[in-house]
């Protein structure tokens, strides 16, 4: 009674005949336009109701954020993950407490012998050496960027890094790619509605190879650091890890060796493709749009003179630059549907009434290029982050990191990342759009994590560098 209204399903089926299968964005726009910002629709056998639009996220995310905060409980998501972890966990006492672990470890990694900050700028020697390698040519900047990515992940959460030519890592990057592309997926929900089919050598079976090749990793890593675990202060969240489980031990908590394996694995997973595509992205708009790029580099000219490195600090005396990469996370979109939530509780939201249990996806793509809330919601314009005076500013409808009681607990470490990474590039580089690559293509290639279509990105040494 008083459910959000949706077009009529299928038997079986549902209404998936009516999303288009390899991008469902436009399909979702048209149901949002004939049944309202909160709408139903039929996934299969499932029922989701979608959010569209930042007033609806906001009031179902923020407003109800306790009653928002489950997660489905996806049956080969679940048998993968085994329920451990934090991004597809349900909401619970292993959940709650492994957020606030990971969120207090990133936040205080000052306190370790090195900061956050550090470890990005130290990554970023290696991506400069790989550009100055490249200058005079072009690259294809995909790898270069999930590399950079993960590596810092890595620092942060193992506290070293791999070469980029390791061959072992490069299997675990593209375990990680295989796994985002499976996972969400016409072949989960396959695993899902039809059991029979889960003795068979089909696709599906990647995921748990790849899961489990993931998941040694991490044991080796655990074996490692147990072995040298006295240190103090703790190198790394590993460390950080250890000593909690001595801590809480005997108070029955579930910190334990394989959460923990289950934690590394969702930090590792989270933290590449979304970091590496949005800088993809960046890069790409940079190219095409000369002017914005020459701009870039009049701002970071002056604002870091001869100083040597830039500090995230930095960011407060670089409004178009900070314009620039919000306004690339914007037309990036970099995670379309967010993550499937699911209600807790009984609630209401826009005056429907949703039961507990209730599938809920967060539109997030509908908000990031929503009209009436951007100056230009269709083209890459970095007024849409300026006020009048030119001082950066951040519309409601910003809402790449999801918000409520989920909100992406990676954020701060990404805008960091984000932002070193970029300024540290544009200071030293020009990046340039081949000139026999004919019209660039904005299209993103739709997935559980959108990215840039494959380009080649020209690199020119800046002649003060
Ligand atoms: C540009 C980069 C990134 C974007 C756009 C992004 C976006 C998101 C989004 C939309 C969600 C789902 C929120 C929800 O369910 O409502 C999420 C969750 C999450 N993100 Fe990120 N993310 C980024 C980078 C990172 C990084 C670098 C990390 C790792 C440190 C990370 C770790 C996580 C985790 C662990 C969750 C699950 C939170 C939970 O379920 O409680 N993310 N992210």
């Amino acid at each position: 009674k008083n459910f959000p209204p949706g077009p009529p399903p299928l038997p079986l089926l549902g209404n998936l005949l009516q999303l288009h299968p390899t991008n469902p964005l436009k399909d979702l726009d048209k149901l949002a336009q004939r049944y309202g910002p909160v709408f139903s629709i039929y996934i299969g056998g499932r029922l989701a109701v979608v959010l569209n639009g930042q007033q609806a996220l906001r009031e179902a995310l923020v407003s109800q954020a306790v009653e928002l905060t489950g997660r489905p409980d996806d049956i080969m998501i679940s048998h993968m993950t085994e329920g451990k972890g934090v991004i597809l966990a349900d909401a619970g006492p292993s959940w709650k407490a492994h957020r606030r672990f990971a969120l207090s470890t990133l936040r205080n990694f000052g306190l370790g012998k090195r900061s956050m900050e550090d470890r990005i700028l130290e990554e970023l020697t290696h991506v400069c050496a790989l550009l100055e390698k490249s200058a005079g040519g072009w690259m294809d900047p995909q790898h270069l960027f999930h590399r950079a990515a993960s590596n810092i992940i890595c620092s942060v959460i193992f506290g070293s890094r791999f070469h980029y030519e390791d061959h072992y890592f490069q299997t675990l990057i593209t375990m990680i790619e295989d796994i985002n592309k499976l996972a969400i997926g016409p072949w989960a929900m396959l695993y899902d509605i039809a059991p029979v089919l889960r003795v068979l050598p089909l696709p599906f079976r990647r995921v748990f190879q790849n899961y489990q090749l993931l998941r040694e990793h991490m044991q080796k890593v655990i074996r490692q650091h147990q072995l040298s675990t006295h240190t103090h202060p703790p190198r790394d969240m590993v460390d950080c890890y250890l000593q909690e489980i001595h801590k809480r031990a005997g108070d029955g908590s579930s910190f334990d060796d394989s959460h923990l394996e289950s934690l590394l694995i969702d930090l590792f997973i989270a933290g590449t493709d979304t970091t590496s595509n949005t800088l993809r992205c960046a890069c790409l708009y940079l190219m095409t749009h000369t002017h914005i790029q020459e701009r870039c580099h009049q701002e970071i000219d002056s604002v870091l003179g001869s100083r040597e490195c830039v500090s995230f600090e930095d960011r407060h005396s670089m409004p178009y630059v900070q314009a620039v990469l919000h306004e690339s996370q914007r037309v990036a979109d970099v995670v379309p549907l967010s993550v499937f939530h699911t209600t807790t509780a009984h609630t209401h939201i826009h005056g429907y009434a949703i039961p507990k249990g209730t599938m809920v996806i967060p539109n997030l793509s509908s908000a990031l290029r929503e009209e009436g809330q951007w100056r230009f919601p269709h083209e890459f314009n970095p007024h849409n982050f300026l006020n009048e005076r030119g001082e950066f500013v951040k519309p409601d409808a910003f809402l790449p990191f999801s918000a409520g009681s989920r909100v992406c607990l990676g954020e701060v470490l990404a805008r960091m990342e984000l932002f070193l990474i970029l300024v540290t590039m544009l200071r030293r580089f020009r990046l340039v759009w081949p000139e026999d690559a004919g019209m660039p293509d904005y299209q993103p290639l739709f997935g559980a994590t959108q990215s840039p279509k494959p380009y080649r990105m020209g690199i020119q040494l800046r002649e003060h560098t």
